[in-house]
């Protein structure tokens, strides 16, 4: 199943827009692991076991393991979601970017080593920086688009005089990322959730890729808003799913001992708003 197809089944079975973002801090963590990097795998599979039939998808952030020297947690977690969720896609998110030979490391890192579905990048390098991802038949590749934090508008938002038509940085990705840089249907697209009228352009420039829409919770966004903005009617095979990440505000929902619990209910609540008032 391509990782396309596995969004789409996991929507349907959850009946679910939300992703929940694994980006485990031990600083936040539950006041009797607080500060306790060894517990990063016991905190995360808690949150995934408590969310797993609410999600389409979930997103593991490697800066947060790495940082503690804790990839092999990491590892391990990857292994529990495909035991206890094999249904949920996992998108690595990793924002790599580099030239084809060291790409070539990097995409067996997240699909062979972590097992991932999907993983997040910077195109910045441009299409041949992609390529390697791309040889991974089914894996999936989201390519930062417009980002949610008010920085991205420093080169997304710029217009690209040589173009025809003058579109802004993002808006050429966002065409190029449909058309001709997708030879084999495998690419997705980052768009912030803090950007919904962003989020109708790309779904507009590419109404078949999915988009992972992070910033609702924490950063701000407007849950539904992104949903009008980009989400363009039930799983078929025209229309591109759309993946609504939130991280802080479900893991972090209770410092006490109920905090898997509590992070159930936060998610229950966003799933909620996510719904399309469309019937499905
Ligand atoms: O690629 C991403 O996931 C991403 C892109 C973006 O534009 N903005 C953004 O916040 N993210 C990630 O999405 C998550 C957002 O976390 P919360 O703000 O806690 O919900 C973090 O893991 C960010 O690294």
């Amino acid at each position: 199943m391509s990782f396309v197809q596995q969004l789409r089944h996991a929507e349907r079975l959850n009946d679910s827009l939300l992703c929940v973002g694994l980006d485990p801090d031990p600083a936040k963590f539950p006041t009797h692991w607080q500060g306790d990097a060894s517990r990063i795998y016991d905190f995360c599979a808690a949150i995934v076991d408590a969310t797993k039939d609410l999600v389409l998808a979930f997103k593991p952030q490697i800066a947060y393991f790495a940082a503690h020297r804790a990839e092999d947690q990491l590892e391990q977690l990857m292994a529990h979601i495909k035991r206890v969720a094999p249904q949920v896609p996992v998108i690595l998110d990793a924002k790599r970017g580099d030239i084809g030979a060291t790409a070539q490391q990097y995409a067996r890192e997240a699909f062979e080593r972590f097992q991932a579905d999907a993983v997040t990048l910077s195109p910045f390098m441009g299409r041949d920086s992609i390529e390697p991802y791309l040889q991974y038949p089914n894996k999936g590749a989201i390519l930062l688009c417009r980002t949610s934090n008010s920085g991205g508008d420093d080169w997304q938002m710029q217009r690209l005089a040589d173009v025809p038509g003058q579109p802004r940085l993002y808006e050429h990705l966002a065409h190029l990322a449909q058309t001709e840089w997708n030879h084999n249907g495998q690419l997705g697209l980052v768009v912030g959730a803090t950007y919904p009228q962003e989020i109708a352009r790309v779904r507009e420039l590419a109404p078949t890729l999915p988009l992972l829409i992070p910033g609702v919770g924490a950063q701000g966004g407007d849950a539904a808003a992104t949903v009008a903005a980009g989400w363009r009617g039930d799983a078929t095979q025209t229309t591109g799913p759309i993946v609504v990440n939130s991280s802080r505000a479900v893991l972090y929902a209770s410092r006490g001992e109920d905090f898997a619990a509590a992070a159930r209910r936060v998610a229950l609540e966003t799933r909620a708003v996510l719904r399309p008032t469309v019937a499905r």
